[in-house]
Order: structure tokens, then sequence, then C-alpha cells
């Protein structure tokens, strides 16, 4: 049987500020917090090949593991066994893929891509292999992916949510609460300059018992302030408190926040990576003082807030769900 290929895309998002919510079961595992869902994320083109055969992963190109062996791709893994159990159920026959990721931003740096490579993952290869089940199926198996890789726990339904995502009580569509606080045209017209300083790796701070307990006690203080007066403003606000509170920033990334003051803009560290986003302020040079300064220290990366939810590119049966 032919399958066509199939390509779906996913928002990348930054968390300012979370706080863990443990749970035996992953779909009720996750976090609470805040973060910006960005006008930036990953496609994934996925090819369907009937029989047994070796799934291929390559991002930006560089071939992933293919195997569970390093976390890197871990959750692209995951969702492409959970759509193959689906698969096999239906067509009675084994599946293996090619996918191929693309996104204009770093992995590994805070910018929630692996959630956003396992989501439009997810679409694609139900799509092109027709499992007809509801888009928010596919959402809750990329949270699961995600929570049992390790390299990711609210991602997922802050890019479902889209803008300034709100995350209320911890999962993905099945348990969680989550959702996009209203902004200003101009507040959605502001570029977030990102200045990336390396990788991060997520796995190895969510499972340190110490970072655990910095993170869910600012984490808790951030979320209950932030919702007394949820907007950009206090999200940049609560995040800085965060990442200050926190400690896990590295020497370079605290001088570039500290010298970002208030009358040029606000800055945090985005969670988790070892990279600094700011918003500038309304003040003529803002944007340029905040562009020139990351500049002098790495790749400085320019995005806006966004507001595309995730969504397969091109679909061909109406009858489908996504
Ligand atoms: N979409 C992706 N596809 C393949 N590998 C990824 C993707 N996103 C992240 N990775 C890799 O997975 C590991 C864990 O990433 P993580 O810190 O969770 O990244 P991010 O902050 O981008 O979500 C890193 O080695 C990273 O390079
Ligand atoms: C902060 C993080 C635990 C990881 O984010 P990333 O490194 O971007 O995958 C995120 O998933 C969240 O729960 O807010």
């Amino acid at each position: 049987m032919e399958f066509e290929t199939r390509s779906a895309y996913s928002p990348g998002h930054i968390t300012g500020f979370f706080q863990i919510c443990n749970h035996a079961d992953p779909h009720q595992k996750g976090s609470v917090g805040a973060g910006l869902v960005l006008n930036n994320g990953v496609s994934s083109v996925v090819q369907t090949f009937q029989g047994e055969g070796k799934t291929v992963i390559t991002f930006n190109g560089i071939q992933k593991a293919a195997d569970f062996s390093d976390e890197s791709a871990n959750s692209v893994l995951t969702v492409i066994s959970e759509i193959s159990k689906l698969a096999e159920e239906k067509y009675g026959s084994a599946f293996h893929f090619n996918i191929d990721e693309q996104s204009n931003l770093p992995a590994g740096s805070g910018f929630g891509l692996s959630a956003a490579g396992a989501i439009s993952t997810a679409f694609a290869a139900g799509s092109s292999l027709r499992i007809a089940v509801p888009k928010s199926e596919f959402i809750e198996m990329a949270h699961y992916a995600e929570v049992v890789s390790g390299s990711g726990l609210g991602d997922v339904a802050g890019e479902t949510a889209g803008g300034l995502a709100v995350r209320e009580n911890p999962g993905g569509p099945k348990f969680g609460k989550y959702y996009s606080v209203p902004l200003s045209n101009s507040e959605l017209q502001k570029k977030i300059y990102c200045l990336v300083l390396g990788e991060l790796s997520t796995k190895s701070v969510i499972s340190d018992d110490d970072c655990i307990q910095r993170i869910n006690k600012a984490g808790a203080a951030a979320l209950q302030s932030f919702l007394k007066k949820p907007g950009l403003e206090s999200f940049m606000d609560e995040s800085f408190k965060f990442t200050k509170d926190i400690g896990l920033l590295g020497k370079t990334a605290e001088k570039v926040i500290d010298s970002i003051d208030s009358a040029d803009g606000k800055a945090a560290q985005a969670m988790l990576g070892n990279t600094v986003f700011a918003i500038p302020s309304n003040r003529e040079g803002a944007d340029e003082y905040i562009r020139d300064l990351m500049k002098k220290h790495g790749d400085v990366y320019e995005c806006k807030i966004g507001t595309e939810k995730p969504h397969v590119i091109c679909r061909h049966f109406k009858s489908f769900q996504l």
C-alpha cells in the first residue's frame, strides 16, 4: 500500500518559570508555569514505509541515533512507536519512517524543540498513515513522549495554547489545564531577542533532586504572583526572578541579563537552556541596544510571539480529522 509523505509544523516555546509536578502516570505528570510560544519552531516531513525497517531521523540534515541509546530525539522516537502501534492495529503490519525535521532555531537550548519535533512528527505520521483520531490524541501522545523521554514537561501544552501560554494544571489535553493570556497588538509586534550560549540538557536538570527543590519553590511563587496580574510585563518580571532564584545561569548569561536594565527592556533565562531571552522596552534604540549587546557574546536569534497552532502543512483527505 502507498502512503503519502506528509509535513506538519509546531511552534517552539520558551518557558519563563515552571514547577515540576510529579505523577506515576506520565499523562498526569508535567509542569505548571508560563512561557512564550514563538513564531518559529519545527517542520517535520514524514515518509512512511510499510514493513520492518530502520526509522531514520534527521534534524537540520544531521542524522540522530535511531535507538534510545541517547536522549537526543527520544521524544520523536517514542511518538513514532506509539503511532506504529495504532498503524499496526489498522493495517496489521509493521512500519518504518524517514523523519526530516527542519528548524531555524538550535535544539537543546530551551526553545522546546523536542516537544515541537514530537508534535509535528505525530501530526505528519498520523496524517500519512490516515489514522483518524482527534488531533488531541496526537498531542497527548507528544506530551507522553516528552515526559517518558525526560526532554520536557510542559512544552507540549504551551505550544498547543499559543501566545503567552499559562499552564495551571500539569498534563496534555487529557489532564492539563492551559490557555493563552490575551496580548495587545503592540505586544505581539515586539521582537524577542535570544542569545544562545550553548546546550543545557533538560533531562539532567529535571532529574536532579537539588535542582527540583529550587525550581519548585521558585516556580510556585512565580506562578502565584503572575496569576494575580497576568500579562507580558509580569511574565518577564517573574521570569527574571525565577532565573535568579534557581541559579542555573552561566556567568556570561548573567552579565547580559544584568546589563539589560529596565529602561531598555526585560530579560531572563530560557528554561531550560543556556540561553538569554529579552523583550525590548518602547524606548527608541532599545532594540539596537539589546541586539548589539547580545551579538558581542554569541549567536542571536530574533523571534516574535507566535499565535500559529501546530498543524499539518498539506492535507488531501477531506475526511481526515486533523
Ligand atoms: N526536535 C528535535 N529533534 C531531534 N533532537 C532534538 C530535538 N529537540 C531537541 N533535540 C535534542 O534532544 C536533546 C534534549 O533536548 P532539550 O534540552 O529537551 O531541547 P529543547 O530545549 O530544544 O527542547 C538535546 O540533545 C537536543 O539537541
Ligand atoms: C522547562 C521544561 C521542563 C523543558 O524545556 P525545554 O528544555 O525547552 O525542552 C519545559 O518542558 C517546561 O515544563 O516548562
